[in-house]
């Protein structure tokens, strides 16, 4: 299964940190920088990748970044998502779809069937009947989900907060969340209906874990929006598996904070940074 194959992966890298891909053009470099947005931010995310898988398993790719641009944009995704996926790389579609089932078959095809594309991210307003075309397309084509449960903005309690038969929506999502993926746990003992949980909420995140211990936990929140390796951690098993965690921001835009050193030896210094802050927070490793 695609998940046990994912785990060892991370375990082989030792490295639980996602490299998300939120590029736009007011991110690359101004030497890097030509007339075209587009060709510049292929350029970019080309050396990006070729800078870290040898040492990061996982891209998060958010589309929204590249919608913006139109047509050329979401060829630019997927031939982002394409690359990534050559050099070896998982690649997570940050999508957040979720529509009625008709329309979820639809979306779920349009990323589930293709080989350069691993998970999805999903919303779960709209209830079961919205994320089951993506379980089944994940067991037709060995893929996986993280599902929203309780998100990293600072809104994120509008809703998800609201106490309904006594407990927080985000718990009901979660207890939704194991439900769906029991079925479906992988020798490793982790499902491929995983959840996202945002790493600004170390709290809520203690007791999701409790509530879903087999889903893999998509964790984003970290750097940026101020989260911390300690509060990102909050979602690790004691198996030290179980999560993955998040930078965008944080990485694409490392190289302004060391002007001094090239692109590439920015970027990989940062990750190797998170890595270690990561690991030493999970499981006490040395930094
Ligand atoms: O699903 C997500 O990845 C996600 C969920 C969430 O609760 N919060 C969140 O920030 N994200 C995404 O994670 C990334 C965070 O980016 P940085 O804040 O730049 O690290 C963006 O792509 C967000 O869309």
């Amino acid at each position: 299964m695609l998940i046990d194959k994912f785990i060892s992966e991370i375990e082989s890298k030792r490295n639980c940190a996602v490299v998300g891909l939120d590029t736009q053009y007011e991110y690359v470099p101004d030497k890097m920088k030509k007339s075209d947005p587009i060709e510049s931010i292929w350029e970019f995310n080309k050396r990006i990748i070729d800078a870290i898988y040898e040492i990061v398993a996982v891209v998060k790719i958010q589309i929204a970044m590249y919608e913006q641009y139109g047509v050329a944009g979401l060829d630019l995704f997927y031939r982002t998502s394409h690359y990534a996926k050559e050099k070896g790389m998982y690649v997570i579609a940050d999508v957040k779809r979720g529509d009625i089932s008709s329309t979820a078959v639809a979306y779920s095809k349009a990323f589930l069937t293709r080989p350069d594309i691993d998970f999805v991210t999903v919303n779960p307003y709209m209830g079961y009947d919205s994320i089951k075309p993506f379980i089944d397309d994940c067991v037709k084509y060995d893929k996986g989900i993280f599902i929203l449960t309780k998100t990293s903005n600072p809104s994120s309690g509008d809703i998800q907060d609201l106490i309904a038969d006594g407990r927080p929506i985000y718990e009901h999502v979660a207890i939704k969340v194991d439900q769906w993926g029991k079925d479906y746990v992988g020798e490793r003992g982790y499902s491929f209906v995983g959840a996202v949980i945002g790493a600004t909420y170390p709290e809520q995140a203690k007791k999701l874990r409790a509530l879903m211990p087999n889903a893999y936990i998509l964790v984003p929140g970290y750097g940026v929006q101020g989260a911390t390796a300690q509060d990102a951690a909050a979602a690790f098993n004691r198996d030290g598996l179980g999560a993955i965690v998040n930078s965008s921001r944080g990485i694409l835009l490392s190289y302004k904070k060391h002007p001094e050193i090239g692109l590439e030896d920015a970027i990989i210094q940062e990750v190797i940074r998170m890595r270690d802050d990561l690991n030493s927070a999970i499981r006490g490793d040395k930094k």
